[in-house]
């Protein structure tokens, strides 16, 4: 993908102010005009308004970091390229601690997967496309300071005005920090003139058997997903993303995830669910390029010239009936997914990495991985993969029942919706064992960019 050049391209992505005279007024031509917009502003209302609602990244940078540099507010000594060049194509820098916001793919898809997981769903409040362009170019800004461990530009020392970073992550690593973005399908409405871009057949996920689903899990305009070592850097990338986002788009839904910490299992064994069982063994392998382009990334033959690079995002929130599971038998288990508790094998072989052997059937002629079994079922004839990147949730007690909220918040990645994920999801709400202990609450479809360039921003194909 190469930079834009062109004079359009240009205007485009070069209309962050660098930096604001302190002693003069400006005129800014933001969008959208409310009344303190229409009017000159001065530094001093710019800050005011930076604090007040997130335009603090629209300011120029260099005289804010300088302060944040000489006062130690940056979490580590900062690049002023952040996610600079170098880092590029090898992806993870500074000790194995930090990815690089800038690559030819968005990070967070193919990564491995961090400990935590912070997820928002948005609804955009504009509706004009210069809006949305600056919203990305904000959001590309923050993301790539964010990514290289350092707090948010636009830092005031002014005790009367509240401070442009909220400050929890300072003096923390990146954590490998990674922020990924997408679209959903009602982006492409009338509101943006983004109709004519829309990919074939992006919609919202069509209704399978058994879904309970509740308006407040599904949809929304545009996604995040953050994932982290650690859960305070990735609540205050969200937190920040929310804050920049304000006067352009509210949080429509959010969702906390986890699996077990690199310190808890440092060999990095596959993680397990809250169902005790390992979850991701048959997962398509993210170092096989080619494999990756097959399965996740969107290829310039597949329409839609936009998303090539990026990648089609699923997820459902998968409610478990912990309870119920709970009293079911090690047997009982094991049949539901086709695999053993303890190993992960599947049934019938011996180690977690065997495919298993779908044809065997034990002494009474019975197949030893049931028909019905998970693994079974979703794998159908084996043709049509998926990356699955899902994490655990736990969003208390649900105060109906008395029982934890808990599950699994299901994300996948792939290149067509329409002929990977669904018909696995037809397959499985028809038939699979496991439909016995859990209720899918939660659907939403993203169509995640392609990566940024540097000098570009999110979205910069589209809008
Ligand atoms: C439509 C896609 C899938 C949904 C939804 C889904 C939900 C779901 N899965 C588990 C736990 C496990 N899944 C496992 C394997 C597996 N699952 C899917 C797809 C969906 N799962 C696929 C494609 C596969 C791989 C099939 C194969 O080729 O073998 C396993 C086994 C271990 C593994 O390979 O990861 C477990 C365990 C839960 C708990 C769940 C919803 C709550
Ligand atoms: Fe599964």
């Amino acid at each position: 993908m190469s930079k834009k050049n062109s004079s359009e391209d240009q205007s485009k992505s070069t209309s962050v102010p660098s930096e604001v005279d302190s002693t003069s007024s400006t005129e800014i031509n933001t969008e959208p005009q409310t009344g303190v917009f229409k009017k000159p502003v001065s530094r001093r209302d710019m800050l005011r308004l930076a604090g007040a609602s997130g335009v603090g990244l629209l300011l120029g940078s260099s005289g804010a970091l300088g302060i944040m540099k000489a006062t130690g507010l940056t979490k580590q000594p900062a690049s002023d390229t952040p996610g600079s060049a170098e880092n590029v194509t090898t992806g993870i820098t500074h000790g194995g601690d930090q990815y690089s916001f800038y690559d030819i793919h968005q990070p967070g898809i193919v990564t491995p997967s961090q400990n935590f997981m912070c997820f928002a769903s948005f609804d955009v409040t504009l509706n004009d496309a210069a809006g949305l362009r600056r919203l990305f170019q904000a959001w590309t800004k923050a993301s790539a300071s964010l990514m290289a461990g350092e707090l948010l530009d636009g830092q005031n020392e002014n005790p009367h005005l509240p401070p442009a970073d909220t400050g929890e992550a300072a003096g923390l690593s990146s954590s490998k920090l990674t922020i990924t973005f997408g679209a959903g399908p009602a982006l492409f409405d009338h509101r943006f003139g983004l109709s004519g871009k829309k990919p074939a057949n992006f919609a919202e996920l069509p209704a399978f058997n058994g879904d309970n689903l509740q308006s407040e899990w599904c949809g929304g305009d545009l996604a995040v997903q953050i994932c982290a070592d650690d859960m305070q850097v990735a609540f205050h990338a969200m937190r920040n993303l929310i804050r920049i986002a304000r006067g352009s788009a509210v949080l429509r839904w959010s969702q906390e995830g986890f699996q077990r910490s690199s310190a808890a299992d440092p060999n990095q064994a596959t993680p397990r669910n809250l169902m005790g069982f390992k979850d991701g063994t048959a997962n398509p392998s993210v170092k096989d390029n080619n494999m990756m382009n097959e399965v996740v990334w969107v290829q310039p033959q597949d329409g839609a010239g936009w998303m090539t690079n990026g990648s089609y995002m699923v997820v459902r929130r998968i409610r478990m009936r912990i309870e119920v599971w709970d009293r079911s038998s090690l047997a009982d288990q094991e049949n539901t997914f086709g695999r053993e508790r303890v190993s992960g094998a599947p049934l019938g072989s011996q180690h977690e990495f065997d495919r298993g052997d779908m044809e065997a059937k034990d002494t009474s002629g019975k197949p030893v991985i049931p028909m019905n079994a998970h693994m079974r079922v979703a794998r159908g004839d084996g043709t049509m993969q998926i990356l699955r990147r899902p994490y655990s949730y736990s969003s208390g007690m649900d105060k109906v029942t008395g029982q934890l909220d808990a599950g699994l918040f299901f994300i996948s990645y792939q290149r067509s919706i329409e002929k990977q994920f669904i018909p696995m999801q037809q397959r499985l709400a028809q038939i699979d064992a496991l439909n016995e202990y859990i209720q899918h609450i939660g659907s939403a479809v993203f169509a995640c960019f392609p990566g940024v360039q540097q000098g570009g921003y999110i979205g910069d194909q589209l809008v």
